[in-house]
């Protein structure tokens, strides 16, 4: 039977140690790709000739835990499909560095470091893992800080696993949402090939296409990435609150709480909670799976 001490790691419950820098290279077309897979319009992300054209923010989202080598005996595993996504948070600190064309000759690299913060069971059998990680650019200045959380499902019923105990601090917050009107609403419908569409920026889990896979992952259909319903709640509030403007996204942290489906309608909701922060959720209704709180535990933070 598998055992796990993520204790041997997490000691103290502090956070594991930093990754040795990995370095990595993107140029226009991949920064493109990205803005259009999260549903992005505005040409300031779209189009390389807009003359304050910028990498979203988000882009960096796909390199949480690069670095990393998981250590097997810490960290239990599920399976493919019955990996998912469950919680991200990315924190801007200084815009991520603007590509100066397309391909080798033209991309930028950033270096990427991540380390493990904390490992927790959770029910049925489940175990939900977190990881932060640095994207820092050319000078070494930290340009975005991502925090990752992964749960692991049926890994009781699939591997046996003996209970363990939990380790680390999770960056978990649980957020409420006001009985009062959203201040800010803005959607969006998912178009049927949006997950066709992300997996080309370089995640191709086939739980997001393969309708076999999405079957032994437990969904009827396949769901959209995490990551692309995180873009799309990203560039709504980010055209809604930020008037466009990346250089005043702050922060996004929030939990996947049910999946998306191609071809939903994606509502974001915002409540201003204090200067700069709103506390947020996302909503689909009706679809595949009916009336549903996808994206919660959430804030924005802006400038
Ligand atoms: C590689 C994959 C890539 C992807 O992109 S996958 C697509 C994006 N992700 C999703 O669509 C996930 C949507 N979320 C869900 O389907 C569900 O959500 C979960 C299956 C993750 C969990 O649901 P359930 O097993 O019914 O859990 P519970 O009974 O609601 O809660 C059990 C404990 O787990 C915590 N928890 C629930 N959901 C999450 C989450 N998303 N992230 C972190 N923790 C979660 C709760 O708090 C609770 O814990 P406490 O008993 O200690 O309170």
């Amino acid at each position: 039977m598998a055992t796990f001490n993520p204790r041997a790691i997490l000691a103290g419950n502090e956070p594991g140690a930093w990754s040795a820098p990995v370095p990595i290279t993107y140029d226009q077309r991949d920064v493109l790709l990205y803005a259009v897979g999260i549903g992005c319009s505005d040409l300031r992300f779209t189009y390389e000739g807009h003359p304050q054209f910028a990498v979203f923010p988000s882009f960096a989202i796909r390199w949480g835990s690069a670095g990393l080598q998981i250590d097997r005996t810490a960290v239990p595993s599920s399976p493919g499909p019955l990996m998912i996504d469950a919680e991200r948070c990315i924190e801007q600190l200084a815009p991520l560095p603007v590509p100066v064309g397309i391909g080798a000759d033209k991309a930028t690299t950033v270096q990427v470091r991540s380390r493990l913060l904390a490992v927790h069971p959770r029910g049925k059998g489940g175990a939900f893992t977190e990881f932060e990680t640095e994207v820092l650019d050319g000078a070494g200045t930290v340009c975005m800080r991502i925090t990752t959380g992964l749960f692991q499902r049926g890994v009781a019923a699939l591997g046996d696993i003996a209970p363990f105990e939990g380790a680390g601090t999770t960056r978990s917050v649980k957020t409420e949402v006001p009985q009062r009107p959203a201040d800010v609403t803005a959607s969006i419908r998912i178009a049927d090939n949006q997950a066709a569409l992300y997996r080309l920026s370089g995640d191709y889990n086939p739980l997001h296409i393969d309708p076999e896979s999405a079957k032994f992952g437990g969904f009827p259909a396949p769901i959209l990435h995490g990551l692309c319903t995180y873009g799309h709640t990203a560039q709504l509030l980010t055209a809604t609150v930020c008037g466009g403007d990346p250089a005043r996204f702050g922060a996004l942290r929030g939990r996947f709480s049910a999946p998306v489906y191609p071809g939903d309608t994606l509502q974001v909701l915002g409540w201003q909670d204090r200067p700069g922060r709103l506390t947020i959720e996302a909503r689909v209704q009706g679809g595949v799976a009916g009336d549903r709180t996808v994206f919660n535990n959430a804030f924005f933070e802006h400038r």
